[in-house]
């Protein structure tokens, strides 16, 4: 692995482009899904600092998504309630299944831990229950808490039972932690885990930049604006050089967590970065707002290769 190569060191560090133009697309009526073609709406440009401050715009209606588009920062919806969020999401992450079993004959999916998994509960229903090819799926963690598998603060427990468990995906494609290992030891057996699934080819792997690619990582966000188990103040935030981390004095409990770190986060191929509720609108409304600031949020150090797209409901997004 080259990362000690310039652009593994860059895209640790990817630069905010605040005043990069966006299009805002003000759309009207119905809830739009991820892949709606831009080009059948009505859009302007302007920039994001614009945007954000022309809130009038952004009224919601019933069942409204409002997009905006910046070049390298993503697409952002809202939806009027969590239940169009959840709907719109299983879409989303169905048709990127369909593609890359399509397109590669497999579809790697990276989960974090928290309301996501809640998020994600429309795919064990119809018809995505049945019309997803569970077989293909690969299935890993941006971040797991190190406590046996069966502890209430797994994020696998968590995953298995509101959603894995209801799916038939092999149980050798389901990529736990070694509940067995201390955060060190877990971290390297993750890390040697993906290396080996990078050679058999079954994660991408990009040469330019020496990190493995997945096809999709669904990301919540914290309060504080962490992502993964990278917190904001945080020296991992800046590790350029492993796959998987630990940390052992997390802000938030449990202490003891393994962690993807931000070159792996940002060579996936496409990202949904998934807000839900009140609580997230302050750190919203500074990760996307005009205030600039020195330091970057986790959150604001997203910056994939491919796609991100935001999923926020309507409280998530009151201040912006
Ligand atoms: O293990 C974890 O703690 C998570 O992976 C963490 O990064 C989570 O995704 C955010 O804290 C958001 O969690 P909520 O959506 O529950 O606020």
């Amino acid at each position: 692995m080259d990362s000690s190569s310039a652009s593994a060191r860059l895209r640790a560090f990817p630069s905010v482009r605040r005043s990069s133009p966006v299009t805002v697309i003000p759309l009207t009526g119905q809830l739009v899904s991820a892949n709606s073609p831009v080009c059948s709406f009505r859009s302007k440009t302007v920039s994001l600092t614009s945007a954000v401050s022309k809130r009038s715009n952004w009224k919601l209606q019933s069942a409204m998504a409002v997009q905006v588009t910046e070049k390298g920062k993503g697409k952002l919806q809202i939806f009027e309630s969590e239940e169009d969020l959840s709907v719109s999401l299983a879409k989303y992450t169905a048709d990127f299944s369909e593609r890359f079993v399509r397109e590669r004959g497999a579809f790697t999916v990276v989960l974090s831990g928290g309301s996501l998994i809640k998020s994600l509960r429309k795919l064990i229903d119809p018809p995505y229950v049945d019309s997803v090819n569970w077989a293909k799926w690969h299935v890993f963690w941006v971040d797991e808490r190190v406590v046996a598998k069966d502890h209430p603060d797994s994020n696998y427990k968590l995953a298995y039972d509101g959603f894995l468990s209801e799916v038939p995906i092999p149980p050798g494609q389901v990529y736990c932690i070694n509940d067995a290992l201390s955060a060190e030891g877990a971290a390297d057996d993750y890390e040697t885990c993906l290396k080996h699934l990078v050679k058999t080819k079954v994660v991408d792997f990009s040469a330019a930049s020496g990190f493995p690619v997945f096809d999709l990582m669904l990301l919540g966000m914290g309060p504080d604006g962490h992502v993964a188990s990278l917190f904001p103040g945080h020296p991992l935030v800046n590790e350029n050089q492993q796959w998987v981390t630990f940390i052992k004095d997390s802000p938030k409990p449990p202490p003891e967590r393994i962690t993807f770190t931000f070159p792996v986060i940002n060579s996936s191929a496409n990202i949904a970065l998934v807000a839900v509720g009140a609580g997230k609108a302050d750190i919203l409304h500074r990760a996307l707002g005009n205030g600039q600031s020195a330091d970057l949020l986790p959150v604001q150090m997203v910056s994939p290769e491919g796609e991100m797209t935001w999923f926020l409901d309507k409280e998530a997004a009151s201040k912006l």
